[in-house]
């Protein structure tokens, strides 16, 4: 895969969910194209799915019914070779448990990333560092930040990599509206950079990105 244009989702439904009555959907049972370029924000209750659907179009779970096709080919058929090859070039992901390893400090939590994946400059780096007001805990061990401290090192590390689209799961839900709005402009200038789509998920305290496209889950 060259370009990773188009995620589709369509007829899909978490298998948990399907005994269950659930609230009206733009995106369960429904036909949802994201695409390539644009913003996308997914706002729901907690318990939605919303960590459910970037777990499935991370390739990390497959239970649901219906389809999630990429460049229109259903995604059931891929291996495990695609999906990293997806991960390493096409899909940047930042859970919402963000997925930090507590030992290493911020920098060497970005840094392997970015190592692994043949990402960003280290000038670039620190300058994300300094924009987000955390270079003085860049030596740290992530495990002794606070959590907006945390989650700010998350998103440098979600976007020092290649990619088409990035996924971001309640990505701001410990910032003040000032390191959202930092947080929201460097992302958006690294996916235009990249010509990259924006899919960011929230349950109240949404990243601030200009004029998304808003869809309720
Ligand atoms: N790994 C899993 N396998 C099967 N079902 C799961 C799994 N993780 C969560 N669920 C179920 O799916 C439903 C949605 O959970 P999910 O974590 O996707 O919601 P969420 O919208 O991200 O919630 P929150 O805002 O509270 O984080 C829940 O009812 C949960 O029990």
């Amino acid at each position: 895969m060259t370009r990773l244009d188009t995620i589709e989702l369509e007829g899909m439904l978490p298998r948990v969910f399907v005994s269950e009555s659930i609230p009206a959907s733009d995106v369960w049972r429904g036909k949802v194209v994201f695409r390539r370029g644009d913003r996308y924000l997914v706002e729901a209750a907690s318990g939605g799915g919303k960590s459910s659907m970037c777990a499935y179009i991370y390739g990390l779970r497959d239970d649901y019914e219906g389809e999630l096709r990429f460049n229109g080919k259903d995604v059931r058929g891929f291996g495990i070779s695609e999906w990293q090859s997806l991960r390493r070039e096409h899909i940047a992901y930042l859970p919402q448990e963000l997925s930090l390893f507590p030992e290493l400090t911020a920098l060497q939590n970005i840094e392997l990333k970015s190592t692994l994946t043949g990402g960003v400059r280290r000038e670039r780096i620190e300058e994300w560092l300094h924009e987000l007001g955390i270079d003085s805990r860049r030596n740290y061990p992530v495990g002794r930040m606070s959590i907006g401290q945390q989650q700010r090192v998350g998103i440098i590390r979600a976007i020092c990599q290649p990619f088409d689209f990035i996924l971001l799961d309640e990505p701001v839900s410990h910032l003040d509206e000032e390191n959202n709005r930092k947080a929201a402009e460097i992302i958006m200038a690294e996916a235009q950079r990249q010509g990259a789509g924006i899919i960011s998920t929230s349950v109240g305290n949404p990243l601030l990105l200009a004029e998304p496209e808003r869809l309720k889950l």
